[in-house]
């Protein structure tokens, strides 16, 4: 099968009309699809809302038990179900899940390093058997980024994390192409100028962008996740806008593209 694998990002989740507009792009797309969506804005209001406030460290959030709570609400409930019903209405036969639903994505507690970040999951094991059962069956599995341990746990998963982890256990018997939906131009050498876009990066470009802070928190999950993805058989990364879906799809100039390696760019 050709699958295409799409994360959607927090930012344009908060905007209604903007996530109205990439939910029409969505269901354009052709062939079989995955979509992931984050939520990490949503999540930060509501919880500053109740007093909770965020905590982020390159791009991961740090959850305690009452932020647990909170993402679990936000992520695999109001915005999960909300999506789902608006691609019901585009005719989209998608189905919402979490990790924990028919055990498909299982992870463990992110070991203690130099940073504890709480009930943060690392993806482990994914059923793949099943999710191709259920793409199969011409249904359009939308996960929320929240997983579980098997053993009773739920545990916030960066959603970047969830969409490259997807792809790759997918990639050993499929053509798959992965692609981070946000609501910039792509990877930027300076963040607030659209026209700054730069269309593609390998590792060495990474590193120096990194090293520069010119690349930082959010996208450095986004492009570790892009990276991982790529040395693991997933055919096509990309990084753009949401609006920029289909023509990314075509093979139409926009974006970011991941190259596969250190040398592809000399
Ligand atoms: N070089 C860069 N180019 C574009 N965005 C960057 C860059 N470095 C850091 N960022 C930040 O990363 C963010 C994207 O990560 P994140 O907020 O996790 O995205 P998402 O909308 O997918 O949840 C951007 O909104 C921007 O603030
Ligand atoms: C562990 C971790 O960081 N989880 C993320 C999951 C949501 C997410 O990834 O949302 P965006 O795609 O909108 O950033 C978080 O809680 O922010």
């Amino acid at each position: 099968m050709n699958i295409s694998i799409v994360k959607i990002g927090g930012n344009v989740i908060d905007n209604p009309e903007k996530l109205e507009d990439f939910l029409l792009l969505f269901a354009r797309l052709e062939g079989k699809k995955i979509l992931v969506h984050g939520g990490g804005v949503m999540a930060s209001k509501i919880g500053e809302s109740m007093g909770i406030q965020a905590n982020m460290v390159d791009g991961r959030r740090i959850t305690d038990e009452p932020t647990l709570d909170i993402v679990t609400m936000v992520y695999a409930g109001l915005i999960n179900k909300k999506i789902v019903a608006k691609l019901q209405r585009l005719e989209q036969n998608a189905m919402g899940f979490t990790g924990a639903d028919g055990n498909l994505i299982r992870s463990a507690k992110r070991p203690v390093a130099k940073i504890d970040y709480g009930f943060v999951g690392d993806v482990k094991e994914i059923d793949t058997e099943l999710l191709e059962g259920i793409i199969s069956q011409g249904i359009i599995p939308v996960f929320s980024p929240i997983t579980h341990d098997r053993k009773g746990n739920l545990l916030n998963t960066n959603a970047d994390t969830i969409a490259s982890e997807l792809a790759t256990s997918l990639a050993h018997k499929h053509t798959v192409k992965l692609y981070f939906c946000f609501n910039k131009a792509g990877v930027l050498i300076d963040e607030n100028n659209e026209d700054s876009l730069v269309p593609k990066i390998n590792e060495d470009i990474y590193d120096e962008l990194k090293r520069d802070n010119v690349i930082h928190s959010g996208m450095i999950p986004k492009l570790d996740n892009a990276f991982s993805a790529l040395q693991r058989g997933v055919s096509n990364v990309w990084i753009g806008k949401a609006e920029n879906l289909i023509l990314a799809s075509k093979g139409m100039k926009s974006g970011t593209n991941i190259e596969r390696h250190r040398y592809d760019l000399y």
